[in-house]
């Protein structure tokens, strides 16, 4: 390059450009055989597991791929934290539905089909930040690019295939209007009119409760980061982790399908390291446990939301605390913050997240974050802040940034900020290149795909297996509403069989009202096609003969 004549200065921008193009090549090389070699070290347990005959390798590309995640459960973290959430608002992993107390139970269903604009979701398209380029941010960049599909290929971990975009709709959209639909229950609660299925997202309340671990990555390296000794970062990422559930309900105007009573939803995410299990176990109230597992981690809790409706809006409090806990024994626990769903009537429907969310560690940190309320003026809306204490309630670290886009960090020392550039810790992956109408992410896309591979696998009660939300998916409405229909009647059966001593089948408490745990098991019935307990519920209505069998 001298001797080209170029200058100094230019010479030595080069030369920084090459070297950190070549430590973010490093970085994602590391990172790759990192994860080949856990995959490796994982192969023996998954082959005596799944009692692969020795020589045969299992065929890995497939929705059923095995990987290296402990099938036991451990509740040993009920109960351990210092404190607890001082939220009113909470809940778990999840999400459930809005309609808390008896959901499409007296339903008073009318087919008006008006126009249905309110639910015309457009993505929007947001500003990205170009900001600093460290190492932690270089990190979380490279990672979300390996997992966000875009990398899939490259992936050394051959991930099952998943789908990008949702069947082609077999009719024509149906145009319904919400205000017809409850202009004539003006006075009376609206959680309790029952809507068409035009109101609907192919996703149930059980899947939506995974879609709070989209970011399942931000665990990984919280766990990371406590081995190495760091343990404010390790608060950081679990602090990111909670705001980023609350992404990917931005723009999504539809509501979940309300599971039956005993319905189920798993979700193995080998790509992802984690294995998600959920099941609704109350129907009043209504209540999903869930129960995950990851890479040195495992995560649970239950929805429960207290729905109040105020004409326009509605307010959504989480009841129940999500527990976090980490194979070194480091505990956090929280509560998610307060959801209002604006514009029912009139306008865009929108929902807005705001509260204080404490996530309380068993250890040297604890974090405190803010949703901002939304005023009506606000020029920047969907802020979050937040600081890192340890116990003796020094501030060590600050957060913020938006729910729906991203989220940084700065560590302070002594009360001093260390660096005056914040550090990227989240951001929000990019909306799928096939946009749904429903607004959803890519993630939430292939949550509800149906291989015939996995359909040998799952029991009959799987979320995936509920023909109307099936039927809404392949754009059928006609059929989807009969169905529909159909299981709401069997639904308002729930509420008898619950009085009736009926019990889920993998989650239990120990007391009327106490917390539900996750009995375990699933997976190994899984492995052996057992589905002892678990009924047809999608089914036609069992006669009176098979119907006290229902675990009653
Ligand atoms: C009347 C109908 C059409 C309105 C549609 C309402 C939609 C937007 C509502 C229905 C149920 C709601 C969800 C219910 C519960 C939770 C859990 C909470 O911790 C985060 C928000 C979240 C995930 C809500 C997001 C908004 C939601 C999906």
């Amino acid at each position: 390059m001298h001797a080209e004549g170029l200058g100094e200065e230019v010479i030595k921008d080069c030369e920084q450009i090459v070297h950190s193009e070549f430590l973010q090549y490093y970085t994602q090389m590391k990172q790759r055989c990192e994860e080949y070699l856990s995959f490796l070290g994982s192969l023996p347990q998954q082959l005596e597991r799944n009692n692969y005959t020795p020589g045969i390798l299992p065929v890995l590309n497939e929705q059923d791929t095995t990987h290296s995640i402990r099938p036991e459960c451990s509740c040993s973290g009920h109960g351990k934290c210092c404190e607890s959430s001082n939220t009113e608002s909470s809940d778990d992993a999840g999400i459930q539905e809005l309609d808390e107390s008896s959901d499409e139970d007296d339903y008073n269903f009318c087919d008006t089909r008006q126009s249905f604009s309110d639910s015309a979701a457009s993505p929007d398209m947001r500003m990205k930040h170009s900001n600093s380029s460290n190492d932690v941010q270089q990190y979380n960049h490279n990672f979300v690019e390996s997992r966000s599909g875009k990398g899939e290929n490259e992936c050394l971990l051959l991930p099952p295939k998943r789908r990008t975009k949702l069947p082609e709709p077999v009719e024509k959209e149906k145009g319904v209007s919400l205000w017809s639909m409850i202009k004539d229950n003006v006075g009376k609660d609206l959680t309790r009119v029952c809507l068409p299925v035009y109101f609907n997202e192919p996703i149930s309340s059980l899947q939506k409760c995974f879609e709070d671990l989209e970011y399942s990555h931000l665990l990984d390296h919280a766990y990371d980061y406590g081995l190495k000794g760091n343990s404010v970062m390790r608060t950081l990422c679990v602090a990111a982790f909670a705001v980023s559930g609350y992404a990917s309900s931005d723009g999504r105007p539809c509501k979940p399908f309300n599971p039956l009573l005993g319905e189920t939803y798993e979700a193995d995410f080998p790509e992802n390291g984690i294995r998600f299990f959920s099941e609704k176990v109350s129907h009043h109230p209504m209540v999903m446990a869930c129960h995950c597992e990851g890479r040195g981690w495992k995560f649970w809790g239950e929805s429960n939301v207290k729905s109040k409706f105020w004409g326009q809006t509605i307010q959504l409090d989480p009841v129940g605390v999500l527990t976090l806990e980490f194979d070194d024994g480091e505990i956090f626990k929280w509560s998610k913050v307060t959801t209002t769903i604006n514009n029912l009537i009139i306008g865009r429907l929108y929902c807005h997240h705001h509260g204080t969310m404490k996530i309380s560690g068993n250890r040297q940190h604890s974090c405190k974050l803010t949703f901002k309320q939304q005023s009506f003026l606000e020029r920047n809306p969907r802020q979050v802040q937040g600081v890192v204490e340890d116990i003796g309630g020094t501030k060590v670290a600050t957060l913020r940034g938006k729910w729906d886009e991203s989220l940084y960090c700065n560590v302070t020392n002594d009360g001093v900020n260390s660096s005056a550039e914040s550090t990227l810790l989240w951001e929000k992956h990019e909306p799928p290149t096939n946009p749904t109408r429903y607004n959803l992410s890519s993630f939430a896309i292939t949550l509800n795909e149906l291989t015939p591979n996995l359909k040998e696998k799952l029991p009959p009660t799987d979320s995936r297996l509920r023909p109307d939300q099936r039927h809404l998916e392949n754009g059928e409405y006609d059929k989807a509403n009969s169905e529909k229909l159909r299981l709401e009647t069997r639904q308002r059966m729930a509420r008898k069989m619950q009085d009736n001593g009926w019990k889920p089948r993998w989650f239990d408490r120990d007391t009327e009202d106490g917390a539900f745990h996750y009995t375990g098991g699933y997976w190994e019935a899984r492995e052996q096609r057992k589905w002892d307990g678990c009924r047809d519920i999608f089914g036609e209505l069992p006669d009176k003969k098979t119907y006290p069998a229902c675990k009653m």
